[in-house]
C-alpha cells in the first residue's frame, strides 16, 4: 500500500483549565508527536507541574504556562475546575476570557499552523489576524452536542431553558434512543446560564462551533456515526474524528492487597463498583447503593469518595454492614487501579457511572456491564451502551432519580446469573465489540487518518506561507 505523505505539522492546544480537558487534549498530543508533529500546549502553571509526567514526548511537546488572572469571587490561586466547587467554574471562566491578551501574545510568536481549543470563543477571531487555522475539540461524546449545543436548540441570549424543552430533542436530531427521561433534563439545564461575563455556555459552545475551521470529536463513526453527520450538517463544518485516543494501556501491577483478596473468589464472580473523579452521592443514596450491593449476595469491591457530608466512607456506612458483608465485601474510600482491577479475572462485573474513560475501560473488559450514571454527558454515553449497543444494562431509577437496593440488586443479578436471556445478549454483543476495539490498528488507524484531514486542513496556509517565502 502506498502511504500517502504527510508534512509536520505545528499545533497549539489551548483546553478548558480542567483535568478532564487538559488530559484529554495531552493524549491526543501524545498520538499526535508520536507521528513527529510539533506541539505547544498552554495551561495553566499548576497543572503544567501536575501533568508534566503524562507527556511521553518532551522533545516535541512544549508546556508553556498562563498567568490566571485575578477575579472578584475567584478564590486566590484557582487555576482549574478542580480548585473550585462547581458553581464558581463561571468565574473561571471569566478569568479564560481575560486572558486573550496574553495567549495572543503568545501565539503571534509561536506561529502554529492550527489551534485547537474547546472553551476559549475568541480563538477563531485571532486566528482571522494572526493566521492559523482552528480546530475544536469535543472531548465528551458527539450526543452531548448534537442533543444541547446546536443551533436548532435556538436558545436565545438570556432565555432560561425549562426541562420539558430539554427533554425534547433539537429538530432533525437523528436518534430516539439516546435521550433524555425526565428526571434527567435537569442535568443539562446549566446551558442556559452564564458561563463567563456575559455569555451562556450555550452561547459559548455554538459560537466555539460555529466559528471554528472544522470540528473534532473524540469518538469513532461505529458508535456515533449519525451524530457526528447531525453536528456537521447543523454547523456545515467537516467533523474529524480522533478515536476514544486512550493511552496504551500496557500492563498495570495491581497492588498486592487487592490481587490476594480478589485471589480468594472463583472467577468471573466479583463485582467491582467505581463511580469515577467526580460523582459524590448523597449520604442516603450511598447507604442504599451499599445494601444493594450486600443483597446480591456476592462477593464485591466497591471505590467511592465519601458521601457529603462525610469525611471517611466508614462513618457513612449503614449499622451492621461492615459484619453483615465481612469477608466478602469491602467498600473502599479511595482511589483504586481501576483497569488493573478489571482485568483480575475474579472480576465478573463492572457497575460504573459511565463517564468517557470508564466506558472505553468497560467496553475493552470481559466484565458485564452495569450503568448508574449521574451527570449530563455520562447519561448520553449509557444510553450508547445500554439501548443502542446493548451491551450493558442501566439500574432502573424512579422520577426523583432515586435508585434502589433491588433495582441495583436486580440489575446485577440479571447480568450475572446464568442462563439470564439478558445476560447473554449483553454478554455476546458485548464480546464483539470488544473484539473490534482491541484490534491492534482501531487507534492507529483514527490517527492517521486525522493526520491526514489536518493536512488538507492546513494546507492553504502552508502554501501562503511558501508564497511568502518565495
Ligand atoms: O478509583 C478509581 C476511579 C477511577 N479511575 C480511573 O479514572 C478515570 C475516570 O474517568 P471517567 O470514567 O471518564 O470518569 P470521571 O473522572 O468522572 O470523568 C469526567 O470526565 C469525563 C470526560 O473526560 C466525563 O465523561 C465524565 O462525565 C466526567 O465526570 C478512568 O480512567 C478510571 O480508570 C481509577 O483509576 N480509579
Amino acid at each position: 500500500m502506498v502511504q500517502e505523505k504527510t508534512s509536520h505539522l505545528h499545533i497549539a492546544m489551548f483546553p478548558w483549565f480542567a483535568t478532564g480537558h487538559i488530559t484529554p487534549f495531552l493524549q491526543l498530543s501524545n498520538k499526535l508527536a508520536e507521528k513527529g508533529h510539533q506541539i505547544s500546549f498552554l495551561l495553566p502553571n499548576k497543572a503544567r507541574i501536575q501533568l508534566n509526567y503524562m507527556n511521553l514526548h518532551p522533545n516535541l511537546i512544549t508546556f508553556h504556562s498562563l498567568t490566571v488572572p485575578p477575579v472578584e469571587g475567584l478564590p486566590p490561586g484557582a487555576e482549574t475546575a478542580s480548585d473550585v466547587p462547581i458553581y464558581l467554574t463561571t468565574l473561571l471562566a471569566a478569568a479564560l476570557d481575560l486572558m486573550i491578551g496574553q495567549v495572543k501574545e503568545l501565539l503571534v510568536k509561536l506561529n502554529p499552523d492550527v489551534v485547537f481549543y474547546d472553551m476559549a470563543h475568541w480563538i477563531p477571531e485571532l486566528a482571522s489576524e494572526i493566521g492559523f487555522k482552528t480546530v475544536h475539540y469535543n472531548v465528551v461524546c458527539a450526543a452531548s452536542i448534537a442533543i444541547a449545543l446546536v443551533p436548532s436548540r435556538k436558545i436565545s441570549k438570556n432565555r432560561v431553558i425549562s426541562d420539558e424543552e430539554l427533554m425534547e430533542p433539537p429538530t432533525g436530531y437523528p436518534s430516539s434512543t439516546i435521550v433524555l427521561r425526565k428526571h434527567e433534563a435537569k442535568s443539562l439545564s446549566f446551558i442556559s446560564l452564564e458561563f463567563g461575563k456575559g455569555i451562556s455556555f450555550y452561547e459559548r459552545i455554538t459560537n466555539c462551533l460555529m466559528k471554528c475551521d472544522a470540528i473534532s470529536i473524540r469518538t469513532c463513526r461505529e458508535l456515533e456515526g449519525s451524530l457526528c453527520d447531525y453536528i456537521s450538517r447543523e454547523y456545515e463544518k467537516p467533523v474529524f474524528l480522533t478515536g476514544p485516543v486512550l493511552p496504551e494501556s500496557g500492563k498495570q501491577h495491581l497492588e498486592d492487597q487487592w490481587a490476594n483478596w480478589l485471589n480468594k473468589f472463583e472467577p468471573g464472580t466479583v463485582v467491582f463498583c467505581a463511580f469515577g473523579s467526580q460523582v459524590v452521592l448523597e449520604k442516603k443514596q450511598f447507604q442504599e447503593l451499599v445494601l444493594g450491593f450486600e443483597l446480591t449476595g456476592r462477593p464485591f469491591l466497591v471505590a467511592l469518595k465519601p458521601p457529603s457530608g462525610a469525611t471517611t466512607i466508614e462513618e457513612a456506612l449503614p449499622e451492621g454492614f461492615e459484619d453483615r458483608v465481612r469477608g466478602r465485601g469491602i467498600v473502599h474510600g479511595g482511589w483504586i487501579q481501576q483497569p488493573a482491577i478489571l482485568s483480575h479475572p475474579s472480576v465478573g462485573c463492572f457497575v460504573n457511572h459511565c463517564g468517557f474513560g470508564s466506558m472505553w475501560e468497560s467496553l475493552m473488559s470481559n466484565c458485564q456491564i452495569v450503568l448508574i450514571p449521574h451527570l449530563g454527558d455520562q447519561i448520553l454515553n449509557t444510553r450508547l451502551l445500554a439501548e443502542e449497543l446493548k451491551v450493558a444494562v442501566e439500574v432502573e431509577r424512579d422520577e426523583n432519580g432515586w435508585f434502589s437496593k433491588e433495582n441495583l440488586s436486580r440489575a446485577i443479578r440479571c447480568v450475572m446469573v446464568e442462563d439470564s436471556k439478558v445476560g447473554d445478549l449483553v454478554k455476546e454483543n458485548h464480546g464483539k465489540w470488544s473484539e473490534f476495539i482491541a484490534r491492534e490498528c482501531f487507534m492507529s488507524e483514527f490517527i492517521e487518518k486525522f493526520i491526514q484531514n489536518l493536512d488538507t486542513l492546513v494546507a492553504d496556509k502552508k502554501e501562503s506561507k511558501m508564497r511568502n517565502v518565495l
